[in-house]
């Protein structure tokens, strides 16, 4: 495994920057950093709706002693504050009597005003390079009169589903995977259906258009197992047969230069095999961490979890009372029903024989 997530790491960068309007931008990261390029607000204005008044002249003020303004303007928050004014006391902290408006409370220097660069001055930093765009970061972008921001693109993914599956049964893999890579930053470019053969695959492969390439089903090692052979023709094959349990008929290599992940067909296993190696690829494509993004719970084990040396076996786990995490069903047992029962899974490493009862693991979380 360390081997395949050197080999991620290695390989897979983000595409580079491109020059994108902001309505295009939402949970992108920006390449370069936004600094301000000028004071915000520009110049002091009303933050209520009210009137601006010269703040000594409420001295005193209540509502059993209002105080008669000799000079007030109406004004509506937004409104530059008019020259001389230094506060704005809201509508409802004054009373207009006849054509004479009386404050009813006192406010100090400042109040119900925004002053100049409240909110940022002259070449401050807005946002820093690295930013994954917020929804509010898109309003910030556009006050500071940036239409277009020069964003990490998400990577487009093309999800082929090699040979699909056997004797009759429902294709589970599409949705599946699509969501995952939209998960972890990717954009789908493609989800196609793709017959096992070696040249339609190879085909496939090669074609122009996506920045990663996952491929899920015939990875084994059958007579119609014709991904790994489709790739050797396409580009390379660099690694087929991963210490992993489930997902170990996974593979990686090249096709164009584009980086291909061969995910077995089995669910389960192109479940784990997509968490454990596709996820992580996308995400370094994504310009994200690389490491498994789920919320993780410290738990411990209301029972032993075996593993086998020299393998990474991911354990399904329903977490129960006390934090004690239980096994859904053993790593090699297929199909998706013991997902869904479980609350998330529990790694035991290529060095462990197993964990016993009672020992402290981390629990990655389905949700
Ligand atoms: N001699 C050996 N045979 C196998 C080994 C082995 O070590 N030695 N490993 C087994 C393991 S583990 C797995 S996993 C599979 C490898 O699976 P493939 O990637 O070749 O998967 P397929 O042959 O395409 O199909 C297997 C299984 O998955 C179902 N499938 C495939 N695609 C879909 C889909 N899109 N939606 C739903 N289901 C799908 C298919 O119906 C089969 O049931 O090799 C073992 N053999
Ligand atoms: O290799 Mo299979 O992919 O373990 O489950």
């Amino acid at each position: 495994m360390t081997e395949a997530w050197a080999w991620i790491d290695g390989r897979i960068v983000p595409p580079p920057a491109r020059v994108l309007p902001l309505a295009e931008c939402a949970g992108l990261r920006l390449a370069e950093a936004v600094v301000a390029t000028g004071d915000w607000p520009p110049a002091a204005r009303a933050a209520v709706d009210g009137y601006a008044v010269v703040a000594a002249d409420t001295l005193g003020a209540g509502s059993y002693n209002p105080v008669p303004l000799t000079a007030v303007a109406a004004v509506t928050a937004g409104d530059p504050l008019p020259l001389g004014y230094d506060a704005v006391v809201p509508f409802e902290a004054a009373q207009a009597v006849g054509p004479v408006v009386e404050a009813i409370d006192a406010v100090a220097p400042g109040t119900g005003v925004e002053r100049q660069a409240a909110w940022a001055g002259a070449g401050s930093l807005l946002l820093p390079a690295g930013r994954r765009l917020r929804p509010g970061d898109l309003g910030l972008l556009a006050a500071a009169g940036r239409g277009v921001v020069p964003v990490l693109p998400a990577p487009r993914v093309r999800i082929l589903l090699a040979g699909g599956p056997k004797a009759g049964a429902p294709e589970q893999l599409g949705a599946m995977l699509a969501a995952l890579v939209g998960r972890d930053g990717g954009v789908v470019e493609a989800v196609d259906a793709v017959p096992a053969d070696s040249d339609v695959l190879a085909e496939a492969f090669a074609r122009p258009g996506a920045d990663l390439i996952l491929s899920a089903g015939r990875t084994g090692t059958g007579p119609d197992d014709v991904a790994p052979a489709a790739l050797a023709l396409t580009g390379s094959l660099d690694l087929h047969g991963l210490a992993m349990r489930p997902g170990g008929s996974a593979g990686l290599g090249l096709a164009g230069g584009v980086p291909v992940l061969l995910l077995p067909g089995e669910p389960m296993a192109a479940l784990a095999a997509y968490e454990l190696l596709g996820g992580r690829a996308v995400r370094r494509a994504a310009g994200r961490p690389a490491g498994l993004p789920h919320a993780t719970v410290e738990a411990v084990t209301a029972r032993k979890l075996v593993s086998e040396i020299g393998c990474l076996d991911l354990h399904r786990v329903r977490l129960g009372d006390g934090g004690r995490v239980e096994p859904a069903a053993s790593p090699g047992w297929p199909g998706l029903a013991a997902a869904a029962r479980a609350d998330g899974f529990v790694l035991i490493g290529a060095e462990s024989e197993g964990v016993p009862d009672g020992a402290p693991v981390t629990m990655y979380s389905f949700d």
